[in-house]
């Protein structure tokens, strides 16, 4: 019997949904923040391959979830490219910055990120190895825009004001930064299929601030690349997109891109994605991540609602954000309960 993330990606309408957690491997969990301590930090974590298959498989051992997503970083494809990067506790991550043409030119080749980025590769393999049969493994990547905009602001910005800055200052040079993560990313996804990857998901966290045509240009045109490109390499690897607040523009956005299934934010009502977004294929998503952090009949009650929306056709159910740190593990147990015993 298939994977039942695998036959929801396959375009199958099931009597109870798939169910992974975005962030599921993380801090709320105690034996997570015990193998981060071991590790070191969060950076050591990410390059320890039997470190990051073993808070890979914390949450599938404790909660049964139908899939196990690599532990990994979005931000560890501009260090392989050749930008310094560095964490800090409380705050998030920094970066050397790239603001100029030169500095975009003087960023290594996208085919030589592989040697920083093997040990990950290796995680993948141990997972292959090492997963349940019933679990499915997920791959990532970052969408180009969202590392474009860590990479030129140099951290996490609540406007990507940077991004947009340079895009507007100087298209040439942003266009050959989003060019260079795209080539990286369609060789760093690959590597990780190859590795044993059974699905690769593309996290476009930022997308919601690309309006008009820069929305076309920078985060539809390099997932319509990537997702070639993988179709091309990978004809039978699924891909989720994860346009997070894109709105109005996730109608249409599976078929303008390509990807198998389009994940939503919790910003989206359930009927409205299922008659619009779920019309053209699979959906992710959506409940909102707080209910992790409240509990309670509300959790149950949104989490069933959401099932029930989406019920007509392929749904993986999933947070429309990461699980935050002050989430209480008990509320994701009852959340798995209420979605398959709805
Ligand atoms: C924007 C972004 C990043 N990383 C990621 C995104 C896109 C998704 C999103 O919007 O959340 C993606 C990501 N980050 C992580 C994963 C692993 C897989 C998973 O469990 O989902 C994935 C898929 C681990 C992580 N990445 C990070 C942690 C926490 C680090 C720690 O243990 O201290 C984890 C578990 C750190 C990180 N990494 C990043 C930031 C801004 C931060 C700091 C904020 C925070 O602390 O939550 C960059």
């Amino acid at each position: 019997m298939t994977k039942l993330l695998l036959r929801a990606l396959a375009g199958e309408t099931l009597p109870v949904p798939p169910i992974w957690m975005m962030r599921q491997a993380g801090r709320y969990l105690p034996e997570y923040r015990a193998t981060r301590a071991q590790a070191g930090d969060f950076l050591s974590l990410c390059y320890n391959p039997d470190l990051a298959a073993e808070v890979t498989l914390q949450p599938i051992r404790r909660f049964g979830f139908d899939a196990a997503i690599l532990f990994a970083d979005i931000l560890l494809v501009p260090q392989a490219l050749g930008a310094d990067l560095w964490f800090v506790t409380g705050e998030g991550p920094r970066l050397s910055t790239v603001t100029t043409a030169d500095e975009v030119a003087r960023l290594k080749p996208a085919d030589q990120i592989h040697d920083r980025l093997a040990p990950v590769y290796e995680t993948v393999r141990i997972l292959a190895r090492e997963l349940p049969r019933d679990t499915a493994l997920i791959g990532f990547a970052g969408a180009p825009w969202t590392v474009a905009t860590y990479m030129v602001a140099g951290r996490g910005t609540p406007d990507q004001g940077p991004a947009h800055a340079l895009k507007d200052r100087d298209r040439a040079a942003f266009t050959a930064l989003i060019d260079r993560i795209t080539e990286a990313t369609i060789l760093y996804l690959s590597a990780q299929i190859e590795a044993g990857a059974e699905v690769v998901k593309l996290f476009d966290s930022w997308a919601g601030s690309l309006k008009g045509q820069d929305f076309d240009d920078f985060a539809i045109a390099p997932a319509r690349r990537i997702i070639a490109a993988m179709k091309e390499r990978h004809p039978h690897v699924p891909i989720i997109a994860f346009p997070r607040e894109a709105g109005e523009r996730y109608i249409g956005f599976a078929r303008a891109t390509g990807a198998d299934c389009v994940a939503l934010d919790n910003s989206v009502g359930a009927d409205w994605a299922a008659r619009h977004v779920q019309a053209d294929g699979c959906v992710q998503g959506n409940l909102d991540p707080r209910h992790m952090v409240t509990g309670g009949p509300d959790l149950v009650a949104e989490a069933q609602r959401i099932t029930r929306a989406f019920r007509g056709g392929p749904h993986i159910f999933n947070l429309g954000h990461g699980i935050t740190p002050d989430a209480d593990p008990e509320n994701v147990a009852l959340m798995i309960k209420a979605v398959r015993g709805a």
